[in-house]
């Protein structure tokens, strides 16, 4: 296949599905990886994400969990919109549409609105999480790029590709994030896979560039969950739920919603997102100046 995305697909392009003949414009590129591009495109007057692969086989695990998940009476619901192929120049290029996420990673929306944010944005991780185990999937490939922090810390899954029925082998996984990759377990699509994998979501998204450099890099013999726990133990920023962490790590939660329960009984502080808070505090000032004001006038007034 000689063909490249850029040939096929530039912003402005209209873009009709060879099937269902639903009409997509294209705005602009979202972001690419292994398996295809995903463009932000334009239905009727409402945005949507389009995953475009250059090989049917490759999209197709992914839409299959989604169309099962996109049926759930899940927050998944509606999440695909349409699963078509786009005919171009004597060939077809499978392409698929979802809900458009707009929001940004773990990482960076701890550090515009601070770490207090980590106990909530946990929870709704493993409210997802929760979710998907009890339609009888894991998602496997849990990694920062693969989730996205929006609003009030509300998490979206994106990339569906490492979604995998329960009992099989996970399919596509990041090797830092993978059980297997510690020796801390196998590679068999359990909920507890998920589980470890949460654990080292949420490290690499509170550490430092430093602290982390050369992890995915280490020989087998030199791995292990220690260093990871001991990775765990000193960062200031996972200290409320360090004991819910390490356990994960350890495998001794055999369920997503344990660790939920878990999790909903941990202490963490809360605050608003720095642009709320500002919000906050300029109501605040203003709510003081018009009572001094209200006072000023009543004072006028009597005297
Ligand atoms: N629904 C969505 N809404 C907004 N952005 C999205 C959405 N889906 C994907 N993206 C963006 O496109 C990028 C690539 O998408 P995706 O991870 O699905 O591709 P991939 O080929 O499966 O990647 P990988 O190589 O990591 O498996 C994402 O990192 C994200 O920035």
């Amino acid at each position: 296949m000689t063909t490249s995305f850029d040939q096929i697909i530039q912003s402005d392009t209209v873009l009709t599905g060879k099937w269902n003949k639903a009409v997509y414009q294209v705005e602009r590129l979202l972001g690419e990886g292994a398996n295809g591009k995903v463009y932000l495109v334009k239905h009727g007057k409402r945005q949507y994400a389009l995953k475009l692969g250059l090989d049917a086989a490759d999209l197709q695990s992914e839409v299959n969990a989604l169309k099962v998940l996109s049926k759930s009476n899940t927050s998944f619901q509606n999440y695909l919109l349409d699963v078509d192929d786009f005919h171009y120049q004597g060939a077809d290029y499978p392409f698929y549409v979802m809900r458009y996420i707009k929001g940004q990673t773990i990482s960076d929306f701890i550090r515009h609105n601070g770490r207090d944010w980590m106990g909530l944005i946990g929870l709704n991780i493993l409210r997802k999480l929760v979710e998907l185990h009890e339609r009888g999937y894991v998602f496997g490939d849990i990694k920062v790029q693969n989730m996205l922090v929006c609003g009030y810390g509300d998490v979206e899954l994106i990339d569906f590709g490492g979604v995998t029925a329960k009992g099989r082998s996970v399919k596509q996984f990041t090797e830092v994030y993978d059980r297997g990759y510690w020796g801390a377990g196998t590679r068999s699509a359990d909920e507890g896979y998920d589980m470890f994998a949460f654990a080292v979501l949420l490290i690499s998204s509170t550490e430092t560039e430093q602290r982390m450099h050369g992890i995915d890099k280490l020989l087998p013999q030199n791995r292990n969950v220690q260093m990871l726990i001991d990775l765990l133990k000193t960062n200031p920023i996972l200290e409320p739920c360090m004991p819910v962490l390490q356990k994960a790590l350890l495998g001794h939660y055999t369920s997503s919603s344990q660790v939920l329960a878990a999790w909903r009984r941990l202490k963490f502080h809360k605050r608003l997102p720095a642009s709320s808070a500002n919000r906050e505090s300029w109501l605040k000032l203003g709510f003081t100046v018009s009572l001094l004001f209200f006072g000023l006038v009543v004072y006028f007034y009597w005297t």
